[in-house]
C-alpha cells in the first residue's frame, strides 16, 4: 500500500533552539496514529510543519504522493491546541467561515455533529467553556472530508463525558482513505484506538511502530512502553 505521508530527515529550529532533527517515518492510510512526547518535546512544531506554517530547514515531506506545499493545506484538516477563532463568532459564523475557506466543507455533517456534540449554533465562541470550545474544533476539523487531520492535545483538560464524545467524533471520521494523527502526552486516553505510535523525545523520534506490535512483541500496554522506552532514552 502507498504511504499517505512521508517525512524523511525533517529538522527545524525555532529561535536558534534546535526544535526537530532528522525525524523520519512513513504512514499508510486508514491508520489512527499517536504523536507522543512530553512537554516541549516538538509535537505540536511537527504538526505545524506538516501543515504548512512552519517551513522545514531540511528533510522531505510528501502527503498522498505530493511533496508539501501550500497547495496540500486543501486535504490537511488541522485541529490546533487553542481556540484559533475568533471570539465574536457564533458556532453558525465558524461554520460558515470553514465553509467558505474549505472546499471539501460538508455543512450536513457539520450538523449532524452539532448535534451529537450538544452544540448549539447560535452561542458565541467568546461565551464557551473550555471543553464545548474543544466540542467546536473538533466538530469544524471533521466537517471536512480531509486526507490527513492533525489533532493537537484534543483531549487536553476536558471532562470524561466531553472526551468520549470527541474519541467517537473522531472514531466515526477515519475512513481508508484518510489517516489522523493525535499529538497528546496523555497516553492512557488514547492508547485503545491508536494503530500506530511516533515517541518524541528532545525533537527526535525515538520509536516508532504499531500499537498491536508493542502488545504482542513487547507484551505491554502503549503506556507502559512509553514509559520503559522514555526511562531509558
Ligand atoms: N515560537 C517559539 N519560540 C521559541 N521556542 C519555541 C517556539 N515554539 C516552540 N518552541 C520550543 O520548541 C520546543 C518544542 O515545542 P513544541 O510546542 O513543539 O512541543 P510540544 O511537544 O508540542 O509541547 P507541549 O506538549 O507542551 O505542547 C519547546 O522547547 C519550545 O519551547
Amino acid at each position: 500500500m502507498n504511504n499517505l505521508v512521508s517525512v524523511v530527515g525533517l529538522s527545524k529550529k525555532i529561535a536558534k533552539k534546535q526544535v526537530l532533527l532528522g525525524v523520519s517515518f512513513q504512514l499508510e492510510a486508514g491508520r489512527v496514529v499517536g504523536l507522543l512526547g512530553p512537554n516541549g518535546s516538538g509535537k505540536t512544531t511537527l504538526l505545524k510543519t506538516l501543515m504548512h506554517i512552519y517551513q522545514a530547514d531540511a528533510g522531505e515531506i510528501a502527503i498522498a504522493d505530493e511533496p508539501l506545499s501550500f497547495a496540500s493545506k486543501r486535504f490537511i484538516s488541522y485541529m490546533p491546541d487553542h481556540n484559533a477563532l475568533f471570539e465574536w463568532m457564533s458556532v453558525q459564523d465558524a461554520i460558515h467561515y470553514y465553509r467558505d475557506l474549505f472546499s471539501d466543507f460538508d455543512s450536513e455533517r457539520a450538523s449532524e455533529l452539532c448535534s451529537f456534540l450538544e452544540i448549539d449554533p447560535q452561542e458565541k465562541l467568546g461565551r464557551l467553556s473550555k471543553g464545548m470550545k474543544e466540542r467546536v474544533l473538533i466538530m469544524l476539523t471533521f466537517s471536512r472530508k480531509a486526507r490527513l487531520y492533525l489533532l493537537d492535545e484534543p483531549l487536553g483538560g476536558i471532562d470524561p463525558l466531553t472526551r468520549n464524545k470527541i474519541i467517537k467524533t473522531i472514531l466515526t471520521g477515519l475512513t481508508e482513505e484518510c489517516t489522523i494523527i493525535i499529538a497528546t502526552h496523555l497516553v492512557k486516553d488514547v492508547e485503545a484506538f491508536l494503530d500506530e505510535v511516533l515517541f518524541l523525545h528532545h525533537g527526535k523520534l525515538i520509536f516508532s511502530g504499531s500499537a498491536d506490535n508493542i502488545r504482542s512483541e513487547h507484551g505491554k500496554s502503549i503506556e507502559e512502553w512509553y514509559l520503559e522506552v522514555y526511562q531509558n532514552a
